[in-house]
């Protein structure tokens, strides 16, 4: 078998109050079509290294090579062979179980016939026909977890990186996960991550299994092998009644027959010892049975849980007590420092970043625009009464209220400031607000995460969720004009300069938006910044108000915000006055849209590090 991965001497260190090496001079190789399981504690490294070998996160020092791509130079070519479920909530929540595996595959590179001959085979293998129709996230968690498994597997990736494939499943879909992954594994020569707490199961699926503890792999080999090394050994598994613990006199009781660790649930516990020894085992528990409150004890020859826990958790271990073994055929090396030493030379030449044609990665970014601006119009399908509110009527209805107060509209100016700030008003709201919040939602929730590890490209993301506010934005522009000239025939210039304007202003709010979603940090932040903002619009900037009618401070706080100069530049425009300072509004727009995607593209965590 030819290795589909290459790891060496890898290092990922991250530096808080303190340097924390979460991978530490790992060097292991991975089979073509092997299925790899990683074990360990939290906070073994498990995660930092499968977003290594996604290309999400950036070694410190060391190379990975998967399927011929070097990761650490060409991460955008990793993207495009593989197939990723994380641990953390997923996007596509608000489509249908169809439509999120079909926009997957589509994400992923697929043809458009391709894309849905998988989804419907893949809507078949996984049993998912009967909510085939229904939103992602009005399914049960297990089933959640199921088309999510289904969205990994669309595109038939060369590896599949999996983190904790079977949680929230129940028995029946568990075995049918591991079904499915070992016909990809067989089959179709894919290999498998599989990053797992589930011990007992991944023995059953694993070709073989890599144990990390402190960011160190400290052994890995076959099940079979790992076995092995606990020598000629039974074990005795007990259950303590109530879930209690055994005292200090009990366990130095039995651990003169043995080793004792406690098992993985409360109250569980297993004994180590040589055949020899069994007898006696047998007696201290069934004499002791009543005394040490022994609810039931079963015997079996040791399982992969047993080499797992007889690690224990103690401190790192030192280099020469280092256990490895490599199936592949690969030897440990005493010259590799702490850690593990599985070392096998890449069997494919890795190949030089591939950069595809413009043509071709035109065709890709507008696919993936497409289908991005197609998820994003779903993802706010629910909040289309709610815009459209914004869009449409809240415009219009300033426009009808805020010219019947004190007795009525006197002037046109008094005229144009309420057309103008009602429609930049609307367009805060859905442009900054909303886009803000939606942003922040996607980077903190982990959705981004799943983003990233397509191959797609950063600017179709942004323009897709810029694009796909547009729509609901635009309205609220154009709703205050026309109400006005309707119910007062009022004297507006319709100039061509309209249709710079317009989109320019959407733009502009809409980029200003995305920065605030973006570079601020927390999302309670980000929900008062925009309330904030909008509040000020209101009541302080002269947007709805003449500046001659602020004092002085609120006019100047209002100069500070960027709405203030789209409500000029529609002003400027509506009412024929292109000079100087309808000149200078359209500077500060553009210049707002430059800092805000610019900031937003510099910020925006598209490689986690
Ligand atoms: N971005 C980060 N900044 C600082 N420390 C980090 C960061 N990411 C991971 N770490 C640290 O690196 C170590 C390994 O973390 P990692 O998430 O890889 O563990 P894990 O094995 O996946 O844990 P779990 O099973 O809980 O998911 C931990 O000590 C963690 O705190």
């Amino acid at each position: 078998m030819t290795d589909a991965i290459t790891v060496r001497n890898l290092t990922r260190s991250y530096r808080t109050n303190q340097l924390i090496l979460a991978n530490d001079d790992l060097t292991f190789s991975v089979a073509r079509g092997e299925v790899f399981g990683v074990l360990g504690a939290n906070g073994a490294g498990k995660t930092t290294l499968v977003s290594q070998l996604l290309g999400l996160v950036r070694p410190t020092s060391g190379s990975i090579t998967v399927e011929g791509v070097d990761v650490v130079a060409d991460p955008d070519g990793v993207k495009r062979i593989t197939g990723f479920l994380p641990q953390t909530e997923l996007a596509m929540r608000e489509l249908e179980v169809r439509r999120a595996l079909h926009y997957t595959g589509r994400l992923r590179g697929q043809s458009e016939a391709d894309a849905l001959r998988q989804t419907d085979s893949l809507i078949d293998e996984l049993g998912l026909g009967p909510v085939a129709g229904r939103y992602v996230n009005q399914l049960s968690g297990g089933m959640m977890r199921l088309v999510n498994f289904g969205m990994a597997l669309m595109g038939r990736p060369k590896l599949l990186v999996l983190d904790e494939p079977t949680n929230e499943l129940d028995p029946h879909n568990r075995r049918l996960v591991w079904d499915v992954l070992a016909r990809r594994s067989a089959e179709e020569g894919a290999t498998v991550v599989l990053v797992t707490h589930n011990v007992l199961e991944a023995e059953s699926v694993v070709d073989r299994v890599a144990v990390m503890r402190r960011g160190r792999i400290v052994t890995l080999g076959s099940p079979g092998e790992l076995k092995h090394r606990l020598g000629d050994t039974v074990r005795m598994e007990l259950q303590v009644r109530d879930g209690g613990e055994l005292g200090p006199g009990e366990l130095a009781l039995l651990g003169a027959t043995g080793t004792v660790v406690p098992g993985a649930r409360d109250g569980r516990y297993l004994v180590h010892c040589a055949p020899a020894r069994m007898p006696e085992l047998v007696t201290v528990v069934t004499e002791g049975m009543r005394t040490m409150g022994i609810e039931d004890f079963r015997l079996s020859r040791p399982s992969l849980e047993d080499v797992y826990l007889s690690l224990g958790d103690g401190p790192d271990p030192e280099p020469s007590t280092v256990d490895v073994t490599d199936s592949a055929g690969s030897a440990g090396s005493a010259a590799v420092p702490a850690g593990v030493a599985v070392l096998a030379p890449p069997a494919v030449p890795v190949a030089a970043p591939v950069k595809p044609a413009l043509r071709e990665r035109l065709a890709r970014g507008l696919t993936s625009f497409k289908y991005l601006w197609l998820e994003q119009m779903l993802e706010v399908r629910s909040t289309w009464w709610w815009s459209l509110l914004f869009g449409f009527l809240m415009p219009v209805a300033m426009v009808f209220g805020l010219t019947r107060i004190g007795g009525g509209l006197t002037d046109q100016n008094s005229l144009l400031y309420i057309v103008s700030g009602a429609a930049v008003f609307s367009v805060a709201t859905e442009g900054i607000a909303t886009l803000a919040q939606r942003v922040g939602v996607v980077r903190t929730s982990g959705m981004l995460l799943y983003y990233v590890s397509l191959p797609i490209s950063r600017t179709a993301f942004l323009a897709a969720l810029v694009f796909s506010r547009l729509l609901l934005i635009l309205p609220g522009l154009v709703t205050p004009i026309v109400a006005a000239r309707l119910m007062y025939d009022a004297d507006l210039v319709l100039s061509p300069m309209l249709l710079v304007v317009l989109p320019l202003t959407c733009l502009a709010l809409s980029a200003v938006g995305l920065a605030i979603g973006t570079v601020v940090e927390s999302m309670d932040v980000i929900v008062v910044i925009t309330n904030l903002l909008i509040f000020v619009l209101l009541l302080a900037a002269p947007v709805l108000i003449p500046p001659e009618s602020l004092p002085l401070p609120l006019r100047l706080i209002g100069y500070l915000l960027p709405p203030t100069y789209a409500a000029e530049g529609l002003r400027h425009a509506l009412s024929g006055d292109l000079g100087g300072m309808f000149l200078v509004d359209i500077a500060v727009l553009l210049g707002m849209t430059v800092l805000g995607l610019a900031a937003t593209s510099r910020w925006i965590r598209w490689r986690i590090a």
